[in-house]
């Protein structure tokens, strides 16, 4: 069966790298004779109404395979996959359409843990050479505050790893070609100057504990964060767990140590760094905190949130 590709294309992902390479990555689609067609998103969230419209335009097209193939960093991917899975949620009966993600962001996290190149011609050899979709986990948050229900392909952050995401997301120097891959280190160094430590309640099979000295507070199915930092080692997106990793306020020196076990892959067995593994869990703060759900803030609230799992047919070899 012959499979059509419907992009949705971020030009503002990356730093403005998408919109510079768009001209090429079409030309080598067009050489490839890819059958695909594209919209590109003019608005931040644009992709969640771009892909729910293409899943229910899609779903009476039974004589090719389509693929819907997002275009741009890991917001993109999260939206476009936001929307999907909201899509056929609304429409159990439906057949879901797999999701395809050519990466061109500045973090680039999901394409690490799903093993696509970052390099766009050969991750686009990788999409075309593969033949069919095969089911990756997805972590679902439900907002007990606001009564939210959503998804995520990379982590869900509170607390210190989300003052970054803020932050970076306002600095001038993410906007910027080159400098904008450092613009994460940029604000962990002015974070770390003014971060308080916040208490936490995790609540996992009905046994409540609480941390006081809360810092990072990270949930993710997959093993990277913050642009290529493997965080939580050993999670992966083809199991059915979610992995969380609490840090709690590390002095100077504890902090020098976590920054030399990471790499090492040895900072989970720090006495201040806390790790589950788990298919549901429950996270409450006390006081507001700043979040990020896949690198894009949710603004600093109180968080009462219960996580989840679910999948999602993703087209990947
Ligand atoms: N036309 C547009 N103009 C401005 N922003 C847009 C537009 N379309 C989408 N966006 C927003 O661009 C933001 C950044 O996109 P994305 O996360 O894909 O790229 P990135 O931040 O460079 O990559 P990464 O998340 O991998 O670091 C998203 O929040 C998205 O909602």
């Amino acid at each position: 069966m012959q499979t059509k590709f419907y992009i949705i294309v971020n030009e503002a992902a990356g730093g403005g790298k998408v919109k510079q390479e768009w001209p090429q990555i079409q030309s080598e689609l067009n050489s490839l004779s890819v059958n695909y067609q594209f919209q590109k998103t003019i608005y931040s969230g644009h992709a969640i109404k771009l892909a729910q419209e293409l899943c229910a335009e899609l779903k009476s097209a039974t004589n090719q395979e389509n693929v819907i193939l997002a275009v741009g960093g890991d917001g993109t991917l999260h939206e476009t996959l936001t929307g999907m899975k909201k899509y056929f949620t609304n429409h159990p009966d439906e057949t879901p359409i797999p999701i395809a993600y050519l990466p061109i962001g500045s973090g680039n996290d999901f394409a690490r843990a799903a093993g696509l190149s970052l390099n766009w011609k050969t991750a686009i050899q990788q999409i075309l050479s593969c033949h069919s979709d095969r089911p990756i986990s997805i972590a679902t948050f439900d907002n007990h505050q606001d009564k939210e229900l959503g998804y995520f392909v990379n982590n869900f952050g509170i607390g210190f790893d989300a003052t970054i995401v803020s932050k970076a997301n306002h600095s001038k120097i993410k906007k910027r070609p080159f400098l904008g891959q450092f613009s994460y280190i940029f604000a962990v160094l002015g974070v770390l100057t003014y971060f308080k430590a916040f208490p936490l309640k995790l609540t996992v099979d009905d046994k409540t504990t609480t941390y006081q000295k809360a810092f990072l507070v990270t949930t993710s199915n997959h093993p990277y964060f913050g642009g290529g930092v493997k965080i939580l080692p050993q999670a992966s997106i083809f199991n059915q767990q979610l992995e969380l990793i609490i840090v709690e306020k590390p002095s100077f020196l504890q902090l020098i140590l976590f920054l030399i076990m990471l790499p090492l892959r040895k900072h989970l067995s720090l006495k201040y760094v806390h790790h589950l593994v788990s298919d549901k869990f429950r996270l409450t703060t006390s006081n507001p905190q700043f979040g990020q759900i896949d690198g894009e803030e949710t603004g600093d609230r109180i968080f009462d949130i219960s996580f989840g799992i679910s999948t999602y047919p993703f087209w990947l070899k």
